[in-house]
């Protein structure tokens, strides 16, 4: 087995695999990349893979043996003879910071990784070739270090070996995203490769040994146990600091009162609020995040920071923000945030690919159309400046731009943007009853292209403008697609298209072309100031401490009651009439992303609830529906009230804003303060006039509503549906549960044309019969 066993001493199965190699075939072995702290993140130290086959002079290997090709013991590979050894330089300067390469002398191709510090495994590892990767367990690597933290970058390394066509990973010491890493591997190679994943953690620390691989390629000559290594960040009912504030609650909570704790502390607003100073080229102003009235004192709040911090809340947004691919179902990277960069922001590196340049790319191509379109160049089949747009999609391609297109309504410069996303034909029908074929354009939104409702409006309104127009070489005026599937899109007959990326999920995609229509209607800059809005909260909570960070505190708040008071829903309440779709989009925004009960390393959530049930209304509408419930009703309703001081009225003479303003003040007021009838109320009916009250609300308030306070608002829902989902170990960014449904629909269809029977249950098929009599 030449030299290669020397570090397959320990896993069981390792030495399985390796003795079943084909040691002739070692010469497909090679080592990756490894730098050391220092010389990883210098400005001189650029080009990474000329590094390749290095490892640093810091590390010995010695905790173990290390094997020369004559059998002799050695403790690091330094002192193997088998191993040459040559000092890097940056730019012809060597310094003690600068890693060293080794080389084994009996198979130039044949070396072992060992990857202390691997901030640039970024870099795709070569295909055809083997590679070893070591993880050391040395204290200093588990540390964070220049904004990453060494799971992160592991699972990075993971994440991009997919090329090597074997990888074994030995892993020291525990890494919390070491799972996802290794499912991402695991995934990605069944779509490009054979591989296999081994990892141990240490005994010393966890008193057993793991091993797995879910290779094809290999699992029948690597018979190992098939354990999935732990993960660090573990289940949430064994968290210590989630069981403090479980017996917190049972022990205090009765006693929780928040107009005490406000007689008790005249500083409580003060100390339970946060501003942040928002840049708004439309007139910086604050935001203003009041929690002060939320159940929670200065202990329950230190203990939630604390859980933030045993949960790897900001070593998961390091891992999100360096393109670790995070959506592990998926082997997908999350980078919305990368869809409000600006072209000189800092690389955002995707399998060693900076995503930025593509970004930038297709949001120039949206602007040019949209100034073609807004300025008159674009032009309708007869000539025609476009006056309106139609919207096809669902879901993420239909409820944030319709939501947005609706709050900017007041900033509005280019054609009217509909929306339609129903299958239900009345849907289309009414839209299409409202346009002209001549002066409508029609924009075809789906991220996947295949969704049966999208794609069955889309052909639909094909024919409805060919009946009008008469003429096929019209639609390539009229018809523009938004996908991630240009393949299907160029299928369906669409020219003009724009693109976006898979690592963008649906529901977080209206900042990519998804948003056509909102820069349509209000304008390329406005749609760009909306990313500026959002780009400035993905920095504030990256750098804000968590004390600090607005979506983490809402978060923090959220799984409080979500998860230990047991309160089941969150209400949103915007009090601005142009919010009113606000409440429907991050339905889907948080409930799809942590509506889910399989933690990320696939184990079955018991004993703590997830993702909320959200909903809510624009304001004061809902005080007059279903607010009863909120002041009086048995359950408890966390709510965000959202309002803006300004609000440029058209109506003179009547004060309107004032009247929205106070009621927006008063209700969060009312809910806290509650109310014991006076005397004069008649015995009977005191208790239905009683108030509890002691009800918690958030109020977010920003001077005005404009294209980048709206970027920024929708930023900090993201977010915090982000850091709840790691507090819960959910993955935020995959949506099995809307297959089951979509797939029954389709095998019941044709049955509700009479020609075919399914084999259903009693229910659904005697629903089935009826339809059928009736039809
Ligand atoms: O954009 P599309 O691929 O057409 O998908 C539209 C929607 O369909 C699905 O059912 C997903 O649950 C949503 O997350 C998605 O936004």
């Amino acid at each position: 087995m030449g030299t290669v066993p020397s570090i397959a001493t320990h896993a069981p199965g390792y030495n399985k695999i390796l003795d079943s190699l084909d040691e002739n075939d070692l010469t497909n072995y090679r080592s990756h990349e490894f730098y050391n702290d220092n010389a990883c993140h210098t400005s001189e130290h650029t080009d990474w893979s000329a590094a390749a086959m290095t490892f640093s002079s810091s590390y010995s290997l010695a905790d173990e043996s290390v094997k020369s090709q004559e059998g002799k013991n050695y403790t690091s590979f330094a002192e193997n003879p088998d191993f040459t050894h040559s000092k890097s330089s940056s730019a012809g300067v060597t310094r003690d910071a600068d890693p060293i390469s080794y080389t084994n002398t009996n198979s130039s191709s044949i070396s072992i990784s060992i990857l202390p510090n691997i901030h640039t495994c970024g870099n795709k590892h070569e295909e055809g070739r083997k590679s070893f990767i070591k993880l050391s367990d040395q204290p200093y690597l588990q540390s964070q270090s220049q904004g990453f933290l060494h799971d992160t970058c592991l699972h990075n390394c993971v994440c991009t070996s997919y090329d090597a066509n074997l990888c074994l990973i030995e892993v020291h010491g525990s890494f919390p995203t070491l799972t996802s890493g290794v499912n991402s591997f695991i995934s990605g190679k069944s779509q490009r490769s054979s591989g296999a994943v081994l990892s141990r953690l240490p005994s010393k620390l966890l008193g057993a040994s793991y091993s797995y691989s879910s290779s094809k390629y290999l699992s029948d000559i690597f018979e190992a146990s098939l354990e999935i290594p732990t993960m660090a960040l573990g289940d949430l009912n064994q968290d210590p600091v989630y069981a403090k504030l479980l017996a917190y609650w049972k022990e205090n909570g009765s006693k929780l009162d928040m107009r005490d704790l406000f007689q008790k502390d005249a500083d409580r607003f003060k100390k339970f609020s946060l501003e942040l100073e928002l840049p708004d080229p439309d007139g910086g102003s604050p935001l203003l995040l009041d929690y002060s009235k939320n159940l929670v004192n200065d202990e329950i709040l230190k203990l939630l920071l604390d859980l933030a911090k045993s949960r790897k809340v900001e070593e998961r947004r390091d891992e999100m923000y360096a393109a670790g691919k995070i959506n592990t179902t998926e082997n997908r990277a999350v980078l919305h945030i990368a869809l409000r960069a600006r072209a000189d922001d800092a690389p955002i590196n995707l399998d060693g690919k900076n995503v930025i340049p593509d970004v930038t790319r297709v949001l120039s191509q949206m602007e040019q159309f949209c100034n073609d379109i807004i300025g008159g160049k674009w032009v309708g089949y007869t000539g025609k400046k476009i006056t309106d747009v139609v919207n096809i999609g669902i879901g993420g391609s239909d409820l944030g731009p319709c939501m947005v297109c609706e709050a900017l309504t007041q900033y509005r410069v280019g054609p009217k943007a509909h929306f339609v996303s129903n299958v239900d034909e009345s849907h289309l029908t009414d839209v299409l009853s409202s346009v002209n074929a001549e002066t409508t354009l029609f924009i075809i939104a789906s991220k996947t292209f295949t969704t049966q409702e999208t794609i069955a409006n889309a052909q639909s309104a094909r024919r409805w403008f060919l009946e009008k127009a008469k003429d096929e070489s019209a639609i390539s005026k009229h018809f523009v697609a938004l996908s991630t599937n240009l393949v299907k899109v160029k299928e369906f007959g669409i020219e003009t298209s724009f693109e976006f990326w898979d690592y963008v999920g649906g529901r977080y995609s209206l900042w990519s072309a998804i948003g056509l229509s909102i820069a349509l209607q209000s304008g390329f800059a406005n749609f760009r100031k909306m990313l500026d809005g959002a780009r400035f909260i993905d920095q504030s909570f990256k750098s804000s401490p968590l004390e600090k960070n607005v979506p983490t505190i809402l978060a923090l708040l959220g799984v409080w009651y979500n998860s230990v008071l047991g309160y089941e829903s969150h209400a949103i309440l915007p009090y601005d009439q142009f919010l009113s779709k606000l409440p429907a989009y991050l339905q889907q925004a948080d409930m799809e992303s942590n509506g889910k009960s399989t933690t990320l390393s696939g184990a079955r959530i018991t004993g703590y609830n997830t993702g909320p049930v959200i909903w809510g209304q624009a304001g004061t509408n809902g005080q007059h529906a279903f607010y009863q419930l909120l002041h009086q009703g048995t359950r408890h309703v966390p709510a965000d009230f959202i309002g803006f001081v300004q609000k440029s009225e058209s109506i003179s003479g009547i004060t309107h804003h004032s009247i929205l303003l106070a009621n927006l003040i008063a209700q969060p007021e009312a809910l806290m303060i509650g109310r014991t009838p006076p005397d004069s109320v008649a015995e009977e009916l005191r208790p239905h006039k009683f108030f509890s009250g002691n009800r918690p609300t958030n109020m977010i308030l920003a001077k005005k509503l404009t294209p980048f306070t709206l970027g920024a608002l929708i930023a900090i829902y993201e977010h915090k549906i982000f850091v709840q989902g790691t507090i819960w170990n959910v993955n935020s960014f995959d949506q099995w549960g809307v297959e089951l449904g979509k797939e029954l629909a389709k095998a019941i269809e044709p049955e509700l044309g009479g020609t075919s029977k399914g084999n259903h249950d009693g229910s659904t098929q005697g629903i089935i019969d009826f339809i059928l009599k009736q039809k």
